[in-house]
């Protein structure tokens, strides 16, 4: 995947259950329409999901399941669960939070990677980071690529956003680590996406600025 998607743009096409367009049917329309805008890959939520956005475009899927635990605030693909289920799905990608926090009846980061290769050895793996300790760790642990997915969206990043702080996250990972970083998280305008390429990203992910037309309305209703 990450050879097809190198310079591009993925758009995250997600939908949780307590959002309107909650539909696995609407999610692969949503990934037809940016295949048709010229995406070079999709990042999607849940194996119903990633199966329904398959059968709609050839594009590389990078999949997550997000699913929370009453023992740790971690829920992006947090166990051995949702790895399984990724798997069964058979996306390109699977991405994994890989924050440095407690995850679910204590499995480590390391056991989750190992269980990745072993079971799957031609899946790539992205690390979804918050901070540069989490970013150095991913690397060290031999994930194909990083995505500062979770900055601004932990106990210790709360409110940090990208587009807030002049980049500078983003400048400070790819100052720091060697394998891709893909730019990930609030990046809501073409120039935004330009800036994070022009900086060095290996690709952006763009989500809710494509495909929550919710929170598009909000930024509208809320300039008045
Ligand atoms: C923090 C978290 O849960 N992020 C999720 C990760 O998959 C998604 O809800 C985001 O939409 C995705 O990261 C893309 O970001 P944005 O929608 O800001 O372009």
């Amino acid at each position: 995947m990450l050879s097809q998607v190198k310079g591009g743009l993925i758009v995250s096409c997600q939908a949780l259950p307590n959002e309107p367009l909650h539909s696995s049917f609407i999610m692969s329309k949503m990934a037809l329409a940016a295949k048709e805008g010229g995406a070079k890959g999709i990042r999607a939520n849940s194996k119903e999901d990633i199966i329904a956005i398959q059968k709609e475009v050839d594009l590389p899927v990078v999949g997550i399941v997000k699913r929370d635990y009453d023992d740790s605030s971690v829920f992006i693909t947090a166990t051995f669960k949702e790895i399984d289920e990724l798997i069964e799905a058979g996306c390109e990608m699977i991405a994994m939070d890989a924050t440095t926090r407690k995850r679910p009846k204590n499995i480590s980061l390391k056991e989750l990677v190992e269980y990745v290769r072993e079971k799957s050895p031609s899946v790539e793996l992205m690390a979804d980071i918050a901070t540069l300790e989490d970013a150095v760790q991913a690397e060290k642990l031999g994930f194909d690529c990083i995505s500062t997915t979770l900055h601004g969206y932990t106990e210790e990043t709360n409110g940090k956003k990208l587009y807030t702080n002049d980049f500078e996250f983003l400048k400070t990972v790819l100052q720091t680590v060697s394998i891709p970083v893909i730019a990930e998280g609030n990046v809501i305008t073409p120039e935004m996406y330009q800036t994070c390429m022009q900086l060095g990203a290996y690709a952006a992910v763009v989500g809710g600025a494509i495909t929550r037309p919710m929170e598009i309305t909000k930024r509208f209703v809320q300039m008045i």
